[in-house]
């Protein structure tokens, strides 16, 4: 099977991840999307990261209805930070009959360079990266394939802010991610 590997802090998951998964799913020819909950990013410290298991379990609710999508906590169980590099090597090696390749916003494809043995992830693994507001295209290389698609300025540092604020997020958290960061007052 070809899988499309979507690694992210998802703090918490919202429906610009569902419509990237989604749009990118579609227009390539891979069986299913794997959501990487990182513990914890190498390039971003922020004190407003709340549990993996809470974030992981908020994946698995905004997710379930799609048979296409799985949730993974393989990196919960690797050395902090969370390298990709490390994630990929580990899950090429247990899953060998799988191909994998990366699902990335615009935004970390900026970033790349600065990541541990990027070029190593370049050389080997194909990358589809969904446009984000304000990123310009930074470097290409035969296995960067970027997808023409709607961009969407919905983050998740908006959505915290904006429950800090008492402001609504209702269409842009899935519900039951917003039922569960109602029922267990995260993020306040
Ligand atoms: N609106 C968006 N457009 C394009 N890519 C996005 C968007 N939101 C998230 N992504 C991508 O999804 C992946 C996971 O993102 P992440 O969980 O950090 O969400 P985020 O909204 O960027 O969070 P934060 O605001 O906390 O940094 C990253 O590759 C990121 O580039
Ligand atoms: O491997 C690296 O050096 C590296 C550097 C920066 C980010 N990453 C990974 O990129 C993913 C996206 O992170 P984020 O916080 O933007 O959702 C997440 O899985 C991080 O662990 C990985």
């Amino acid at each position: 099977m070809k899988i499309g590997l979507y690694f992210g802090s998802f703090n918490p998951i919202h429906i610009g991840h569902l419509i990237i998964a989604d749009t990118l799913h579609d227009r390539t020819d891979l069986d299913q999307v794997w959501f990487v909950v990182s513990p914890q990013n190498p390039l971003k410290k922020r004190q407003s990261l709340i549990h993996e298991f809470d974030r992981l379990r908020m994946v698995e609710l905004a997710i379930e209805d799609n048979y296409q999508f799985k949730a993974s906590d393989v990196e919960f169980s690797m050395p902090k930070p969370s390298y990709t590099i490390d994630t990929l090597a580990y899950l090429t090696d247990q899953y060998p009959q799988h191909q994998f390749c990366l699902f990335l916003g615009s935004d970390n494809l900026t970033q790349l360079k600065r990541w541990k043995n990027y070029q190593t992830i370049l050389d080997n693994y194909e990358i589809f990266v969904y446009p984000r507001p304000g990123e310009a295209k930074t470097f290409e290389h035969p296995n960067i394939k970027l997808i023409d698609a709607p961009l969407l300025d919905i983050s998740a540092t908006f959505i915290r802010k904006s429950i800090i604020e008492g402001k609504s997020v209702k269409y842009l958290l899935p519900e039951g991610v917003a039922d569960y960061i109602r029922d267990k007052k995260l993020y306040q």
